[in-house]
């Protein structure tokens, strides 16, 4: 295999018509890297990575792949390849042809191509099935033949555009731990566009999140998890209540900010001028039922759904102005108590629970 190449991303920016699908996104991809593009539908995650394989080009900025810049380079030039999310094998071939085609392609000798594309078949798996043709396989085995056929090119970066959303939901957990077992043995860069949170925090050690086009934060899992950067990634990874609202005072030690409706509540962190708008985060299972509010860390909520999931229960909150406030209780914390739906709780957590929330970086460190 190719050694694996860090990707650059300068300021690339992608213009369809009036539209602008990806406004000058800079990424810094270390080789060896499992990098996931997340989003929702329309941020821009298909354009970024087809701009990258060099199946579109860019409008302007530029991308370098190890020391080389391929901005202008055609797909196969580059050192990448793709896997499409649709597979796009060829119905009429075997799977030893569908692998060897782009080796075909570069004009390699039939026997040689066929014992290269034979090779990457066994390390897939899929050997006893070489002669079969694509319609004669299983979902999960159609994935890895469109895996071996983006590998056999030897890439230093594969590129994979939704690859496990023709998967039902089984297939696709099992197709994941392979996915991560084989970036990790070929130890090759992989860029993975998703629209699911699960997918990205299984797989990733970088998960970029993208919306209108640009990077709200990109981080290692945890960091995105655990100190989403603005409002959209809060909200977009979940488990988080968002609270929004202004500045209504502040000093060296924090901000006081109101919502709407007049609720109140405390962040500690940097001062922040009067009337500026503020977000805090407080993540749902941080929530404690019936303990004493400490002012500013908590509220008097009615309960307005209770949804038993098991090992938790997932408590809908209105009251103090809030639009949307969800807790997440440990069964035992649950049980104890027993709030009923239309009853007042009292909710708390502590200072050191509130996530300041920022405005968007476009870009990682
Ligand atoms: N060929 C095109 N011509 C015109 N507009 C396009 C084209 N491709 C994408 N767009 C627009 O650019 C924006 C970003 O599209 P893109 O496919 O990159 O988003 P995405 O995050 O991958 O979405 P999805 O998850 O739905 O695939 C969208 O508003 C889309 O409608």
């Amino acid at each position: 295999m190719s050694k694996a190449a860090d990707i650059d991303i300068a300021s690339i920016t992608k213009i369809y018509g009036t539209t602008t699908a990806v406004d000058a996104v800079s990424l810094k991809i270390r080789a060896g890297t499992y990098c996931c593009l997340l989003g929702p539908s329309g941020c821009g995650k298909t354009s970024t990575l087809r701009m990258i394989a060099g199946h579109e080009t860019v409008s302007s900025g530029d991308i370098l792949l190890g020391t080389t810049m391929v901005t202008d380079l055609p797909p196969a030039r580059r050192g990448t390849a793709m896997m499409f999310q649709s597979y796009a094998l060829f119905p009429h071939l075997d799977l030893v042809d569908n692998v060897a085609f782009s080796l075909k392609m570069k004009g390699m000798g039939r026997e040689e191509r066929r014992a290269k594309a034979l090779e990457m078949l066994t390390l897939m798996q899929l050997e006893p099935y070489a002669t079969r043709r694509p319609a004669q396989l299983s979902g999960g085995q159609q994935q890895r033949v469109a895996l071996a056929r983006a590998l056999i090119t030897d890439p230093a970066v594969l590129l994979l555009d939704e690859p496990l959303s023709a998967l039902d939901p089984f297939l696709k957990v099992r197709m994941r731990a392979e996915l991560k077992k084989l970036q990790t043995s070929l130890g090759i860069t992989f860029v993975h566009v998703t629209h699911s949170q699960e997918e990205a925090m299984a797989l990733a050690d970088l998960i970029v999140v993208m919306n209108e086009g640009r990077i709200e934060q990109a981080a290692p899992p945890r960091t995105v998890f655990e100190q989403p950067a603005t409002a959209f990634v809060a909200r977009f990874m979940g488990d988080h209540n968002v609270i929004s609202g202004r500045v209504l005072a502040s000093d060296a030690s924090g901000q006081t900010i109101e919502v709407p409706n007049g609720g109140r509540f405390h962040a500690n962190g940097p001062a922040a001028d009067t009337g500026a708008p503020a977000d805090i985060a407080v993540r749902t299972d941080r929530i404690r039922l019936g303990d004493p509010i400490a002012e500013g860390y908590g509220f008097q909520g009615i309960v307005g759904n209770i949804e038993y999931l098991g090992a938790t229960v997932r408590l809908s909150i209105t009251g103090a102005g809030l639009d949307e406030f969800t807790v997440v209780a440990r069964d035992t914390d649950f049980f104890t108590r027993q709030p009923k739906i239309g009853e007042a709780v009292p909710l708390s957590w502590d200072p050191g629970d509130v996530i300041v929330l920022g405005r968007p970086q476009h870009r990682n460190p």
